[in-house]
Order: structure tokens, then sequence, then C-alpha cells
């Protein structure tokens, strides 16, 4: 049995941050995503999201090239071969290149419809056990170190489990020792996004005075062989993100001792079934993951909620509130987080429900494909 599919719809979306959001790699006010809503024949709904941002600074998709790949490679790739599990998805892209983020939004959309015509949640579809997940707060670089310490005691005082801190040459030794002295008992992290080289060795090994988790991706995105050399270097264990596409790559990583903990985007890995591989593979090795983000709305961050169910997924990740980022979300509920806790909601599919009326205000143009 194949999933009887009628139309898949991808839309360009734009919405406006609460806050504009910087890492050492820039700066983003407004959020441009892509949202894939796939229907079946019986008239039901699965949503995906597209996490690559306007431009090529995370990694080298953007709005404009996963549009393109779903329109021309994906989608035809998905009428020509219907699959009948959206296990299979990944499969049926395997020929086509990285391109992981297209690949993701239209999976996920694909997990989300199964999910419901099955009547389960997707975090069960997926194997998910926990009802419950803890989570921490990703920061931005602020204009001062007294903006951020304002932030961070923000978010602390909501209960956020985790504080992660982005850090950059000239905005990392000093600004992270003023959060550790003003928060001695947090459980604090630091995310480079690829800021630094190994000549810059000392000075993250200079982070290791401040009892961090991890620091995050501090060299290369695509590097996996420097990580090895520096994590020789500091004790402070290196977390994994931008390097990591499959569950190959994770595999090579490990190997190397290139990290101790992965980062785990679904956006980044090509979608939910390869997310859950890498997940399987850290478990039997017994590497701690966790769940980025990519400031998602509703629909990625309900997705992010459903994988970070799975029994592997030990460290608080990046998935906030919706209102950390936005004054109206495209579900119902929004993701609310209590004590640092969100409680998985038990609804078919991604578990939320999408508002229509509010996904056609963020609409920029959309555009219908059929078999
Ligand atoms: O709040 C979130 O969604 C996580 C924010 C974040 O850290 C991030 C946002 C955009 C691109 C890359 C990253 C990252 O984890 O490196
Ligand atoms: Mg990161």
């Amino acid at each position: 049995m194949s999933m009887q599919l009628a139309a898949i719809t991808l839309r360009a979306m734009r919405m406006r941050m609460k806050a504009p959001f910087t890492t050492s790699f820039g700066t983003e006010w407004d959020k441009d995503f892509i949202l894939v809503e796939v229907k079946d024949k019986e008239g039901r709904s699965g949503w995906g999201e597209a996490v690559a941002m306007k431009e090529p600074l995370y990694n080298e998709e953007t709005v404009s090239t996963v549009w393109i790949m779903l329109k021309k490679f994906l989608i035809p790739l998905i009428w020509r071969q219907p699959p009948g599990h959206p296990r299979d998805v990944a499969g049926l892209f395997r020929h086509i290149r990285r391109n992981y983020m297209a690949k993701a939004a239209v999976e996920g959309a694909l997990w989300d419809l199964y999910a419901m015509a099955e009547n389960v949640p997707l975090y069960r579809a997926l194997g998910g056990e926990r009802t419950a997940i803890d989570v921490g707060i990703s920061l931005g670089i602020e204009s001062s170190v007294d903006r951020l310490l304002a932030n961070v005691e923000k978010y602390v005082a909501a209960g956020y489990k985790r504080i992660k801190i982005k850090i950059k040459p000239g905005w990392d030794i000093d600004v992270v020792a003023a959060v550790r002295q003003r928060f001695p008992a947090i459980q604090l992290m630091a995310d480079a996004n690829s800021a630094y080289t190994l000549a810059d060795a000392d000075r993250l090994a200079a982070l290791d005075d401040y009892d961090l988790m991890m620091i995050e991706q501090p060299l290369a995105h695509d590097d996996i062989i420097d990580h090895a050399v520096l994590q020789k270097q500091v004790k402070t264990p290196i977390c994994l993100d931008e390097s990591i596409h499959s569950v190959e790559d994770a595999r090579k990583a490990l190997e190397l001792d290139s990290g101790r903990i992965i980062n785990i985007k679904i956006g980044r890995v090509g979608g939910l079934t390869e997310a859950k591989a890498i997940h399987d593979l850290c478990l039997s090795r017994g590497i701690p993951v966790w769940c980025g983000g990519m400031l998602e709305s509703g629909i990625g961050r309900a997705h992010n909620v459903a994988i970070t169910t799975l029994a592997g997924f030990t460290l608080p990740g990046d998935t906030a509130a919706s209102s950390r980022y936005w004054e109206e979300d495209l579900i119902e509920p929004e993701v609310t987080v209590q004590d640092g806790v969100i409680h998985v909601p038990d609804r078919p599919g991604i578990g939320y429900v999408p508002r229509r009326d509010r996904i056609d205000t963020y609409t920029l143009y959309s555009e219908t494909f059929r078999p």
C-alpha cells in the first residue's frame, strides 16, 4: 500500500521575530521559511517546515534553493513513486546530493500525514516514549554583556533547564565568565557556529574554567578532523552541529573522537528517519544527543518536540516556547514551557493544530503541485 496523495502545497512564509537573533554568522530580524502541506485523497493534511534561512550563512541552503529543489526534483520523485511509509522517503531521495533541509521538509510533512492517517501521535509513530521533555534556550549575541545577563536572568527565572549562549572571537571568555559568575549553578554551554580555527585552541581551552556542559561547533562547518585535534586539547566536551548530516557522518566523527555530544537537527540531516538513525547510533555508543533549533515556527517546533521524546535525547534541547520568538504562532495550542518542561501533546500527527488563518496571513506566495 502506498500513501494516497492528492496534492503538495509550498508556501513561502515571513514572520517578524519579537527580537533580532545574532550568531557569529549574522543577525536575523525576520524569519523567512517554507511550509509544506501534503494532502491525501481523504482530505487529510500533513505539515512540514523547511528550516533553511534566507541567506546561506548556517549552511549552503536557502529559502530559494529549497523551493527549487522541492519543485524540480523532490516532489516529482514523490509522484513517481508514492512512498508506502514515510520511512521510505529518505531512500527515494538518496541519489539527490545533499539539500537536506529541502528533503526534510517534505519528509516531515509525510510523517505527519502518516501519523494522522494512523490516528496516532507523531512521537509515537517515531518510537518516542517520553511524554514530557526537558528544554533549554539559545541566547544570541547582544550589544552588551548586561543585556545578555538580563536575558539569561529572564529565562533562568522562567525555568529553562540549560542556557546556551552564542560566542565568537571577541565575545567569548569574558562573556562566559560574566554569566558563570552571576549564575554559578546553571547548566551553561556555548555555541560558536564555526567561528574559530585550531589557531584559537588556547582560547577555547580557557573556557574549561567555567564548567560548560559543552562547546558547540567551534571549528569549520565541514570539519571533523580539526575538531578531533581540539578535543584532545580541551576538557569541555565538544558538541557537533554543522558538521553532521547523516548517520555515516556521525559514525565517522565518533570514531575520530571529534566530539562527545551531537546536536540533532531534523532539517540538517534530511529528515526524521535520518535523525532517528543518528539517535539510535549515539544511544548504542553511549553518546548523549539533544535537539537543536533553527528559529522554527510552530510547525517545525512541533516536529522537534516529537523527535525529542526518543530515549536517547537525554540533554535539554533548544526547543523553547513559541512565545520566545513569536507574538502569535501558527499552531494551536502554541508550544508552552513550564518549569523547563514541554508536555508532549497526545493528539494525532504533530499534536498541535495548524491555524490556517494565521498561516494565510504570513504567506508571501504559494504553489500547489498534483500528481
Ligand atoms: O532557538 C533556536 O531555534 C536555536 C537557535 C540557534 O542556536 C540557531 C539558530 C539558527 C541557526 C543555527 C543555530 C544553531 O544552533 O547553531
Ligand atoms: Mg549550533
